[in-house]
Protein backbone atom coordinates (compact mmCIF):
# COMPACT_ATOMS: atom_id res chain seq x y z
CA UNK A 1 0.00 0.00 0.00
CA UNK A 2 1.29 3.72 -0.77
CA UNK A 3 0.00 6.16 1.34
CA UNK A 4 0.88 9.74 0.22
CA UNK A 5 1.14 12.21 3.17
CA UNK A 6 0.51 15.80 3.02
CA UNK A 7 3.00 17.31 5.07
CA UNK A 8 7.41 17.81 5.15
CA UNK A 9 6.58 17.84 9.32
CA UNK A 10 8.87 15.45 11.08
CA UNK A 11 6.97 15.19 13.67
CA UNK A 12 4.08 14.28 11.13
CA UNK A 13 5.82 11.70 9.30
CA UNK A 14 6.72 9.75 12.21
CA UNK A 15 3.39 9.59 13.19
CA UNK A 16 2.27 8.15 10.06
CA UNK A 17 5.30 5.65 9.98
CA UNK A 18 4.58 4.01 13.32
CA UNK A 19 0.58 3.88 13.20
CA UNK A 20 1.89 2.40 9.76
CA UNK A 21 4.26 -0.31 11.46
CA UNK A 22 1.31 -3.02 11.21
CA UNK A 23 1.10 -2.99 7.76
CA UNK A 24 4.11 -4.55 6.57
CA UNK A 25 4.02 -3.20 3.09
CA UNK A 26 3.48 0.35 3.21
CA UNK A 27 5.38 2.56 1.53
CA UNK A 28 5.13 6.67 3.00
CA UNK A 29 6.37 9.47 0.99
CA UNK A 30 6.10 12.99 2.14
CA UNK A 31 4.53 15.57 -0.34
CA UNK A 32 4.22 19.15 0.14
CA UNK A 33 1.02 20.63 -0.74
CA UNK A 34 -0.77 23.38 0.82
CA UNK A 35 -3.75 23.28 3.05
CA UNK A 36 -6.19 25.68 1.71
CA UNK A 37 -7.06 26.97 4.80
CA UNK A 38 -4.72 29.91 6.58
CA UNK A 39 -1.10 28.91 8.32
CA UNK A 40 -2.80 29.18 11.60
CA UNK A 41 -6.19 27.83 11.58
CA UNK A 42 -8.72 28.91 14.05
CA UNK A 43 -11.63 26.86 14.39
CA UNK A 44 -12.47 23.23 15.06
CA UNK A 45 -13.87 23.17 11.43
CA UNK A 46 -10.60 25.12 9.58
CA UNK A 47 -8.36 22.38 11.23
CA UNK A 48 -10.21 20.08 9.93
CA UNK A 49 -10.73 20.97 6.47
CA UNK A 50 -7.24 21.83 6.29
CA UNK A 51 -6.34 18.29 7.15
CA UNK A 52 -9.43 16.87 4.52
CA UNK A 53 -7.91 19.32 2.04
CA UNK A 54 -4.34 18.06 2.19
CA UNK A 55 -5.34 14.27 2.08
CA UNK A 56 -7.05 15.30 -1.26
CA UNK A 57 -4.32 16.99 -3.05
CA UNK A 58 -1.87 14.16 -1.18
CA UNK A 59 -3.58 11.57 -2.57
CA UNK A 60 -3.25 12.53 -6.30
CA UNK A 61 0.50 11.99 -6.10
CA UNK A 62 2.19 9.13 -8.15
CA UNK A 63 0.20 6.03 -7.35
CA UNK A 64 -0.82 6.71 -3.63
CA UNK A 65 -3.48 4.63 -2.81
CA UNK A 66 -4.41 7.38 0.06
CA UNK A 67 -3.46 10.31 1.41
CA UNK A 68 -3.28 11.52 4.63
CA UNK A 69 -3.70 15.19 6.41
CA UNK A 70 -2.90 16.15 9.31
CA UNK A 71 -3.22 19.71 11.02
CA UNK A 72 -3.00 21.51 13.53
CA UNK A 73 -5.16 24.36 14.72
CA UNK A 74 -6.99 26.77 17.96
CA UNK A 75 -10.16 27.80 18.60
CA UNK A 76 -11.49 29.88 21.53
CA UNK A 77 -14.79 28.98 23.29
CA UNK A 78 -15.73 30.33 26.86
CA UNK A 79 -13.53 28.59 29.02
CA UNK A 80 -10.64 29.36 26.67
CA UNK A 81 -8.10 28.64 23.88
CA UNK A 82 -7.95 25.53 22.88
CA UNK A 83 -5.16 23.29 20.85
CA UNK A 84 -7.28 20.92 18.41
CA UNK A 85 -6.10 18.84 16.38
CA UNK A 86 -7.20 16.65 12.62
CA UNK A 87 -6.61 13.94 10.26
CA UNK A 88 -7.95 13.03 7.11
CA UNK A 89 -7.29 10.10 4.59
CA UNK A 90 -8.55 10.26 0.81
CA UNK A 91 -8.58 6.75 -1.00
CA UNK A 92 -8.40 6.21 -4.63
CA UNK A 93 -11.84 6.04 -5.00
CA UNK A 94 -12.14 10.26 -3.45
CA UNK A 95 -13.65 8.59 -0.40
CA UNK A 96 -13.18 10.49 2.76
CA UNK A 97 -12.29 9.20 6.42
CA UNK A 98 -11.59 12.11 9.14
CA UNK A 99 -10.87 11.39 12.84
CA UNK A 100 -10.43 14.20 15.35
CA UNK A 101 -7.73 14.17 17.87
CA UNK A 102 -6.96 15.32 21.41
CA UNK A 103 -7.61 18.90 22.65
CA UNK A 104 -6.13 20.74 25.61
CA UNK A 105 -6.33 23.84 27.13
CA UNK A 106 -3.72 26.28 26.51
CA UNK A 107 -2.22 29.33 28.57
CA UNK A 108 -4.71 31.98 27.79
CA UNK A 109 -2.11 34.41 27.20
CA UNK A 110 -0.40 31.81 24.29
CA UNK A 111 -3.84 32.06 23.40
CA UNK A 112 -4.28 35.81 22.98
CA UNK A 113 -0.73 35.50 20.99
CA UNK A 114 -1.87 33.44 18.50
CA UNK A 115 -5.26 35.28 18.15
CA UNK A 116 -3.39 38.64 17.33
CA UNK A 117 -1.84 36.71 14.44
CA UNK A 118 1.27 34.87 15.43
CA UNK A 119 1.51 31.78 14.79
CA UNK A 120 1.23 29.22 17.55
CA UNK A 121 4.68 27.33 16.73
CA UNK A 122 6.59 30.77 16.73
CA UNK A 123 4.79 31.55 19.44
CA UNK A 124 5.93 28.53 21.62
CA UNK A 125 9.52 28.97 20.29
CA UNK A 126 9.77 32.61 21.56
CA UNK A 127 8.51 32.19 24.44
CA UNK A 128 10.82 28.32 25.29
CA UNK A 129 13.92 29.21 23.53
CA UNK A 130 13.63 26.51 21.61
CA UNK A 131 13.96 25.75 17.61
CA UNK A 132 11.01 23.87 15.85
CA UNK A 133 9.07 22.33 18.54
CA UNK A 134 6.22 21.92 16.23
CA UNK A 135 8.79 19.59 14.39
CA UNK A 136 9.73 17.94 18.22
CA UNK A 137 7.54 17.86 21.21
CA UNK A 138 4.91 19.83 20.63
CA UNK A 139 2.62 22.13 22.49
CA UNK A 140 0.82 19.56 23.29
CA UNK A 141 4.34 17.69 24.61
CA UNK A 142 5.57 21.16 26.37
CA UNK A 143 1.84 21.17 28.19
CA UNK A 144 1.92 17.64 29.04
CA UNK A 145 5.20 17.71 30.28
CA UNK A 146 6.51 14.84 28.04
CA UNK A 147 3.57 12.39 28.66
CA UNK A 148 1.86 12.80 24.96
CA UNK A 149 3.55 14.22 22.45
CA UNK A 150 2.69 15.83 19.22
CA UNK A 151 3.86 13.07 17.26
CA UNK A 152 2.14 10.22 19.80
CA UNK A 153 -1.05 12.22 19.48
CA UNK A 154 -0.95 12.19 15.59
CA UNK A 155 -0.52 8.72 15.73
CA UNK A 156 -3.61 8.00 17.45
CA UNK A 157 -5.38 9.73 14.21
CA UNK A 158 -3.82 7.95 12.19
CA UNK A 159 -4.68 4.85 13.70
CA UNK A 160 -8.51 6.19 14.23
CA UNK A 161 -7.64 6.79 9.63
CA UNK A 162 -6.60 3.72 9.12
CA UNK A 163 -9.58 1.32 11.07
CA UNK A 164 -12.27 3.24 9.16
CA UNK A 165 -10.65 2.73 6.19
CA UNK A 166 -9.88 -1.46 7.02
CA UNK A 167 -13.35 -1.56 8.31
CA UNK A 168 -14.93 0.40 5.10
CA UNK A 169 -13.31 -2.31 2.89
CA UNK A 170 -13.54 -5.37 5.15
CA UNK A 171 -9.72 -5.87 5.71
O1 LIG B 1 4.44 21.75 7.85
P1 LIG B 1 3.06 21.56 8.31
O2 LIG B 1 2.49 20.24 7.97
O3 LIG B 1 2.14 22.68 7.93
O4 LIG B 1 3.15 21.52 9.92
P2 LIG B 1 2.89 22.64 11.03
O5 LIG B 1 3.83 22.40 12.15
O6 LIG B 1 2.89 24.00 10.41
O7 LIG B 1 1.52 22.26 11.60
P3 LIG B 1 0.04 22.72 11.18
O8 LIG B 1 0.11 23.53 9.93
O9 LIG B 1 -0.82 21.53 11.22
O10 LIG B 1 -0.36 23.59 12.41
C1 LIG B 1 -0.95 24.86 12.24
C2 LIG B 1 -0.25 25.87 13.06
O11 LIG B 1 -0.33 25.56 14.43
C3 LIG B 1 0.96 25.42 14.98
N1 LIG B 1 0.92 24.24 15.82
C4 LIG B 1 -0.04 23.33 15.85
N2 LIG B 1 0.19 22.40 16.74
C5 LIG B 1 1.35 22.73 17.31
C6 LIG B 1 2.12 22.16 18.32
O12 LIG B 1 1.76 21.05 18.94
N3 LIG B 1 3.26 22.77 18.62
C7 LIG B 1 3.65 23.88 18.03
N4 LIG B 1 2.97 24.48 17.06
C8 LIG B 1 1.82 23.90 16.72
C9 LIG B 1 1.93 25.31 13.84
O13 LIG B 1 3.09 26.06 14.13
C10 LIG B 1 1.21 25.99 12.71
O14 LIG B 1 1.49 27.37 12.73
MG1 LIG C 1 1.60 24.54 8.77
Amino acid sequence: MQIAVGTLNKAKLEAVRKAMLVEQSAVIFPVDVPSGVSSQPFSDEETMLGAVNRSKKAAEFGEADAGIGLEGGIYEDSSGFYLTNWGALTDKTGKVFTAGGARILLPYEIGLHVKKGVELGIVMDSLFSAENIREKEGAVGIFTNGMVSRSEMFVHIVKLLMGQYYFHYNR
